[in-house]
């Protein structure tokens, strides 16, 4: 359950009415680009696409070998498996994530691992980002090394369905490889077997994942006053002329979504338009209780320059009990007796009110609990949400020319063929 607070923002209910027309132009827009392939717009359909899930179940269950799982990727081929691993992953399999160039934790990692009970997954959508064909370099010779022809066993490939090299690989050595739709980008990608197939070796409850996100599609098509997306989608245009968007998760086991949806928002939104003007506003990661003992600060005293979103889970799946201690009556007596999440409760609605006193424009998302079905409706909720925003600022939402230059001077200083000196 996905339920939207807007408590202290008391214009937003007449504003959303009066844009009305205006949204539901946006969707039709959006919409009407739902049947065109390069329109992007795949990652729509992935919430029905069981057959690829059962291919995926088949897979985990032919491999029940697996206590080690390496996951080569970086941007969407990352954020999303990670921060559903990180909060579901009951199964006893270890996740590790190469999606960085620094040496150190690398050789730290393969010093560590047993190769015969490792499963490697390279997940790139074009086989052609450095870092993570870096690290398939390392990890596919170092899987040759020690297992010889057995290798091929231990590597899994997710990637573009015809092009690229890593299908090229998998093609020329008969590996097992899943395919990310032509259709879907990068960080649109997370219900696509970028996430499933790690997800299925962390045990994931992957239906209620895919039922919640089928949940988002379907308030993403309601009449307005139902519709979710088109509402925080609204939050975010009538806020944008402030320049910042803080997404702030009150969930341990959520805290690598925040890096999720800055990539979703940043990386959809911060775009030239049609008439070449600079579009977005920028997401700002944050965690509580982490950041009352840190940004909190500046959102309360400095400037009032951002619109916050406050991510509240409103049930424990199970809570701890805070025992009575002697000696400690004085100071924590209030606590004796009470859940721990009652305490994260009274945390996010005291932040709530302390961000609101001060002046910044904040609202809430409050999931019923943090499961997989809560989830999944959120995740698809804030690609509809982003997918909005696309058609209300006049961007594509789903292309990302602005990382190309780096990728090209990073090819020059190494000397690739091709790239200049
Ligand atoms: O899956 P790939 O093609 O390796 O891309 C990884 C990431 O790099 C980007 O293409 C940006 O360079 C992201 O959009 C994407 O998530």
């Amino acid at each position: 359950m996905l339920r939207l607070d807007t408590r202290f923002l008391p214009d937003f209910p007449q504003a959303f009415k009066e844009h009305g027309p205006l949204l539901l132009q946006a969707r039709e827009a959006l919409l009407a680009k739902r049947k065109d392939p390069q329109s992007m717009l795949g990652w729509m359909d992935l919430p029905e696409d069981t057959e690829t899930l059962r291919r995926i179940r088949r897979y985990r269950e032919a491999n029940p070998w697996v206590e080690d799982f390496v996951l080569l990727g970086i941007g969407g081929s990352a954020l999303g498996p990670k921060a559903l691993e990180s909060a579901f992953n009951e199964s006893g399999v270890r996740f590790h994530y190469v999606d960085h160039v620094e040496p150190e934790p690398v050789l730290r990692l393969l010093r560590g691992l047993d190769p015969r009970k490792t499963l490697v997954n390279a997940v790139s959508k074009s086989g052609a980002t450095a870092e993570t064909l870096a690290a398939l370099l390392v990890f596919l010779n170092w899987l040759r090394e020690n297992l010889g022809e057995d290798w091929r066993r231990h590597l899994v490939l997710t990637t573009d369905p015809r092009r690229g090299a890593l299908r090229a690989l998998a093609e020329k050595e008969g590996l097992e490889a899943f395919s990310i739709p032509e259709n879907v980008g990068g960080r649109f990608s997370v219900l696509s077997p970028v996430g499933l197939l790690p997800l299925a070796f962390a045990g994931m409850d992957l239906e209620a994942l895919l039922m919640g996100a089928r949940k988002a599609n379907e308030l993403a098509l309601a009449p307005l006053e139902e519709n979710l997306p088109l509402k925080t989608a609204f939050l975010q245009h009538l806020h944008r002329h402030l320049p910042i968007t803080v997404f702030m998760v009150y969930s341990e086991r959520l805290k690598y979504l925040p890096a999720w949806f800055v990539q979703l928002h940043d990386e959809s939104l911060g775009k030239r338009d049609g008439e070449g003007n600079r579009v977005g506003t920028t997401a700002v990661p944050a965690l509580g209780p982490q950041d009352q003992h840190a940004q909190v600060q500046l959102f309360r005293e400095g400037p009032l320059d951002k619109l916050i979103v406050l991510v509240v889970p409103e049930g424990a799946m199970e809570d701890l009990l805070l025992p009575q201690v002697e000696g400690l009556e004085g100071e924590a007596g209030y606590l004796f007796g009470k859940g721990l999440f009652q305490l994260l409760k009274a945390e996010a609605e005291a932040t709530y009110q302390a961000l609101a006193e001060a002046g910044q424009r904040v609202y809430t998302l409050y999931l019923s609990e943090v499961s997989p079905y809560a989830v999944g409706w959120l995740l698809q909720h804030l690609m509809w949400q982003t997918a909005f925003l696309g058609e209300l600022w006049r961007v594509n939402a789903f292309d990302q020319p602005g990382v190309e230059l780096g990728k090209r001077l990073t090819f020059a200083l190494l000397g690739r063929p091709g790239y200049g000196s």
